[in-house]
């Protein structure tokens, strides 16, 4: 599976949510990046002008990719595997309730299950795993990677 050939990556935030203040959703774009460069060699700077590796974005419904968003529920965002381009970008679905803390759509959980695919992981089969197909939600406070995650992540960059 593709992989990036760097490890110092860049991403630049180009839209935000109206569901959060903005320093919340640079902050849990922030540390849902740090779930992976805490287990991998890869480290993550944020630009602001220039053209970046992952480019993140809120949008509903089509939005230039030739995958729409669905509206509320469904998928909740998707992103591309490492490339050139729109390889790695993020796109988060902005028809979906987007929360900090509580039980509506945590950004940060969402946006390190994106990241995932950003890297090159696909989905896994183990339940609980950040790479489950569908999402659950657990306290951000106190959010571990699971293993399978780390050994996907591992093997790919370890
Ligand atoms: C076919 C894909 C475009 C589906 C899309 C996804 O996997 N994006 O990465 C997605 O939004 N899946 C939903 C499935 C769902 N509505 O339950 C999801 O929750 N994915 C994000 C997610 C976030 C955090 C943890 C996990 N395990 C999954
Ligand atoms: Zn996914």
């Amino acid at each position: 599976s593709p992989k990036w050939e760097k490890t110092d990556l860049t991403y630049k935030i180009l839209s935000y949510t109206s569901d959060l203040p903005i320093r919340k959703v640079n902050d849990a774009i922030k540390r849902a990046f740090r779930v992976w460069s805490d287990v991998t060699p890869l480290r993550f700077r944020r630009v602001y002008l220039r053209q970046a590796d992952i480019e993140i974005k809120f949008a509903r419904r089509e939005h230039g990719d030739g995958f729409p968003f669905d509206g509320k529920g469904g998928t909740l965002a998707h992103a591309f595997p490492p490339g050139e381009g729109r390889g790695g970008d993020a796109h988060f679905d902005n028809d979906e309730k987007w929360s900090d803390v509580d039980q509506d759509i945590n950004l940060f959980l969402v946006a390190a299950h994106e990241f995932g695919h950003s890297l090159g992981l696909d989905h896994s089969n183990v339940s609980g795993a950040l790479m489950y197909p569908t999402y659950s939600y657990q306290n951000p406070e106190t959010f571990k990677l699971p293993a399978d995650d780390r050994r996907g992540i591992q093997k790919l960059y370890g």
